[in-house]
């Protein structure tokens, strides 16, 4: 465990001061674009304006022949646009791969610059984030970058749950996480074929209760490893996200998914196709109503002590404290989004 004072200092000699805090953006959803198609590329202007943050995706879903034009057309897109304060993130192929080195040697280099975050796949435990935060470090200072890539962290695996403490606490450049349910369902032997979402199968049943029967009461198979994200992500300052929801034929059990996610305390979800954009913003933009009832619980209690009533329920320190991240989500949200901030009257 490194000593506090050379946890906060640069790993190369010439690298960017890596973040005591890390900057605040709005990143409701993570919009993945496949770059080695040229269609999907001109896109991306349009999607600026209408996304939290733009990503290149590198890994699974490009063939195995496309690896080299997605990196490529990456670069491309990324000096091609002005993401004004939309995110440009990217996903690289994973460690053991024959693309990731290549992957971050070119792509720091040529579009550093531009490059919010890195979300790296199937990270195991602290030694895979340690590799690549030197390796960012050792480019940053050759390339001259003045702030930090952060890392995004993939949580995909067995081991990398296990680990997922020492993952959100391996550095400073940790920026987040994502939970990618189809490598962690295929990782822990679970007998699905889905992306993310739940399964008809994995239920309660309700005692027996004469002519009325049984009746099965579906669950949510990612609830423990969301709980279990969420708590690593907020013990250390880092963002927890739900990942990827593969039908997109099903925008309510998207909708219900996500909004488990953003209940429990994640900050955004993957959009893989144009229609899950607003679902994800419908989501992570907190409810109006809910604002509303926030704003009074602050405006009750000044200064966050002390025991109310508002509406007939009793308030006092702790839902002070809630309201107040609802209320400062709320603020984030309007601060990008005009529409939002007038419906919240902010
Ligand atoms: C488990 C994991 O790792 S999840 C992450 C990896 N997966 C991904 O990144 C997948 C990203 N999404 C995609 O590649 C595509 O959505 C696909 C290939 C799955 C489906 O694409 P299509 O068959 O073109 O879908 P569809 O016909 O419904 O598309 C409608 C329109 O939206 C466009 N579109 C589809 N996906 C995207 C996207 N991700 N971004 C921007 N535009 C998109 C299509 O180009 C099409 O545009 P057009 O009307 O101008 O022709
Ligand atoms: C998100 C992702 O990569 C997965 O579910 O496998
Ligand atoms: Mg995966």
């Amino acid at each position: 465990m490194k000593s506090p004072k050379s946890f906060y200092a640069p790993l190369a000699i010439g690298a960017p001061q890596p973040y005591r805090d890390r900057p605040v953006a709005l990143e409701r959803m993570i919009h993945f674009v496949p770059p080695h198609i040229e269609k999907m590329r001109a896109k991306v202007p349009d999607l600026i304006d209408k996304v939290d943050v733009v990503l290149g995706n590198l890994e699974d879903a490009i063939p195995a022949d496309a690896k080299i034009d997605a990196r490529k057309g990456f670069i491309q897109l990324a000096a091609d646009n002005d993401f004004k304060d939309t995110g440009l993130w990217t996903r690289v192929n994973c460690l053991n791969s024959p693309w990731f080195l290549d992957d971050i040697l070119q792509i720091v280099p040529a579009v550093g610059d531009k490059l919010d975050v890195i979300m790296l796949p199937k990270v195991e435990g602290a030694w895979d984030i340690h590799y690549l935060d030197q390796l960012l470090a050792q480019l940053e200072a050759q390339a001259g970058l003045t702030k930090p890539i952060m890392i995004h962290a993939i949580l995909e695996t067995a081991e990398g749950v296990k680990n997922v403490e020492e993952i959100a606490a391996a550095s400073p450049r940790m920026h987040g996480m994502s939970l990618g349910p189809a490598d962690l369902a295929a990782s822990r032997g679970m007998k699905t074929t889905r992306v993310g979402g739940g399964h008809p199968d994995y239920a309660v049943l309700s005692d027996e209760d004469g002519a009325a029967g049984r009746t099965a009461y579906q669950q949510d198979l990612w609830h423990y490893t969301v709980g279990k994200m969420v708590d690593a992500c907020l013990s250390y300052g880092l963002k927890p996200f739900y990942g990827p929801f593969g039908d997109f034929s099903d925008s309510d059990a998207c909708q219900s998914q996500f909004r488990n996610a953003f209940l429990m305390g994640c900050l955004g979800a993957w959009s893989l196709h144009p229609s899950q954009i607003d679902i994800a913003k419908t989501v992570f933009s907190p409810d109006p109503g809910e604002v509303a009832f926030a704003k009074k619980i602050l405006d009750a209690m000044p200064d966050g002590t002390g025991a109310v009533m508002i509406d007939g329920k009793m308030q006092d320190d702790a839902t002070w404290k809630q309201a107040k991240v609802i209320v400062d989500l709320a603020r984030l949200v309007a601060s990008k989004d005009k529409a939002m901030g007038d419906i919240y009257g902010l």
